[in-house]
């Protein structure tokens, strides 16, 4: 199970964004190219571990993209995306992103009270990103179905148990200078 993802993640290159080591990998970065049957791998996998409850996925820009995507045309269920940039239009919901080596705003549109929303994304790292889009959606009035990450490193994950949010991940790596090693894979 996640072949694919298991040997690329250890064959993943390492660059240094000041202290921090960040891998570079298809899924985090569509570099090296993504494959479509590590796209498959992935997104059949996810569609197993997430309720199918869900009118609507939100992708983070930018590479929850192509996992929402792929999982859109698998289940017929529209996505928005979250972007990094401000339309204006009457709704929008800014928001602050801190990850460990960046900080910028984020902007909801076309999410409602009473949505039934499946979050997807790249990487969790620690969990910044989805600690200020949880809040967001709460006050809003949108219902989680599921939160999955394919990539996890870092505590973002226990960090938002604490907050008594759940995340499922489908990996978790560890990074060095070295390289990625493979603390824990979901069968
Ligand atoms: O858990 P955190 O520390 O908040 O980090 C996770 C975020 O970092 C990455 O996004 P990034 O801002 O690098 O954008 P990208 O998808 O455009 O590469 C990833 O897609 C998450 O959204
Ligand atoms: N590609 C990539 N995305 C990240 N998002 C948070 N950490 C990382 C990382 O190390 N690599």
């Amino acid at each position: 199970m996640l072949k694919i993802l298991r040997e690329s993640l250890l064959n993943a290159p390492i660059v240094h964004r000041g202290k921090y080591h960040y891998f570079i990998h298809p899924i985090s970065d569509g570099v090296p190219r993504l494959e479509p049957e590590l796209l498959e791998e992935v997104t059949e996998h996810i569609l197993g571990m997430v309720s199918r409850d869900f009118d609507k996925i939100i992708a983070i820009e930018a590479m929850g993209i192509p996992l929402a995507t792929a999982i859109s045309m698998k289940t017929g269920v529209p996505f928005c995306i979250i972007r990094k940039r401000p339309y204006g239009l009457e709704g929008e919901i800014k928001l602050s992103q801190e990850t460990g080596y960046s900080k910028g705003e984020l902007y909801i549109n076309d999410i409602s009270e009473g949505d039934r929303v499946l979050i997807v994304d790249d990487v969790i790292s620690t969990g910044g990103t989805l600690v200020a889009l949880m809040s967001a959606l709460k006050r809003v009035g949108a219902t989680v179905t599921d939160t999955i990450v394919v990539i996890e490193r870092g505590d973002g994950v226990s960090r938002l148990k604490e907050m008594d949010i759940d995340v499922k991940t489908l990996v978790r790596i560890d990074v060095t200078e070295k390289g990625v090693s493979i603390e824990d894979i979901h069968e």
